[in-house]
């Protein structure tokens, strides 16, 4: 029988500690503020940006929302975060991806005070999460872990297959799945465009993270009996829907679901988890910048 892993449920919990620790950093005179950046007219990041605007409230995080247009001189965007690193009101600092070709993504993750950069993203936390001492899990593969946690997925000894290198997931992914802690210790392939027999890795697979942006690339027919199969994955394809599109994962959910032993949904998988680690990311950042203790695991 296949098990549905609710990430919408994780992210409520979630949710709720990261509540609990703003009422107590409140307690103690600290408002945590997250400041979300927006440079861009995809219909899709506006949605993500709305939405973690919409976290914030409800956990009582205060959110400052920037944004700025898709076709502004790139410096705008550096000016801005900037100002967002000088503001004691400001704890995170979040600049929506995909950037806009014309601005220069390194420069904006370089720009970010490291200790506000609540996506992990910048250099110093990169090399800090690899060493295995990270400040800032990025929010996805971190929502990941708490989700393979929240499911009791065994990772010690497991071959965990991750398909997509890119920074944001693949990469971290595979690092967090290596290190040695709770729900680590994994032997793990990253796989990516230039691999061969993609197949037979998947084949071998205990754990499968699919985050390559390929609509239902990954079917029931390439997977292990009893996977646990994490769905990176939202794709918005053409759909006669209200909207015009429907959401699809980079895995087939209906083969799939018949071979897996777990495996995350889309909607409703992932993409919660990601909102919630980013709340959860702020909450620290408060506590590190003004030395307030945060009990967060
Ligand atoms: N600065 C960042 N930019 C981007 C990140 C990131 O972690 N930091 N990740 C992705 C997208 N992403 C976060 O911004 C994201 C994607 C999806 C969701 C989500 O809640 N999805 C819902 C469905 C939402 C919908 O209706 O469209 C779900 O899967 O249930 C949240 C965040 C790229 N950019």
């Amino acid at each position: 029988m296949t098990e549905t892993i609710d990430g919408e449920a994780v992210a409520a919990d979630v949710r709720e500690t990261v509540a609990d620790e703003v009422a107590r950093l409140s307690d103690a005179g600290v408002e945590p503020g997250l400041a979300t950046v927006l440079m861009s007219d995809d219909p899709a990041s506006e949605t993500y940006v709305s939405m973690k605007q919409r976290d914030c409230e409800e956990v009582g995080i205060e959110g400052i929302h920037v944004e700025i247009d898709a076709d502004a001189p790139a410096e705008e965007l550096y000016e801005t975060i900037d100002d967002l690193n000088a503001r004691d009101d400001v704890h995170g600092i979040l600049v929506q991806m995909p950037v806009p070709d014309h601005v220069d993504k390194r420069t904006v993750l370089r720009r970010i005070d490291p200790e506000k950069d609540v996506d992990g993203f910048h250099p110093e936390n990169v090399g800090r999460l690899v060493a295995g001492d990270a400040r800032f899990k990025p929010c996805t593969p971190h929502g990941v872990q708490k989700l393979l946690d929240a499911y009791d997925v065994e990772t010690e000894g497991a071959d965990a297959v991750v398909v997509g290198r890119s920074d944001i997931v693949g990469k971290p992914m595979a690092n967090l799945l290596i290190q040695k802690s709770p729900v680590g210790n994994a032997t793990t392939t990253v796989c990516h465009s230039r691999t061969e027999d993609l197949e037979a890795k998947l084949a071998d697979a205990d754990i499968v993270v699919a985050a390559a942006g390929i609509p239902e690339f990954v079917d029931g027919s390439m997977l292990k009996a009893g996977a646990t199969v994490i769905d990176v994955g939202i794709n918005r394809v053409d759909a006669d829907t209200e909207k015009g599109y429907e959401l699809v994962g980079d895995v087939d959910y209906e083969s799939a679901s018949e071979v897996a032993g777990a495996i995350t949904p889309v909607p409703g998988g992932v993409g919660p988890m990601t909102r919630a680690m980013l709340l959860y990311n702020t909450v620290k950042a408060a506590g590190i910048q003004t030395g307030v203790d945060v009990n967060l695991d």
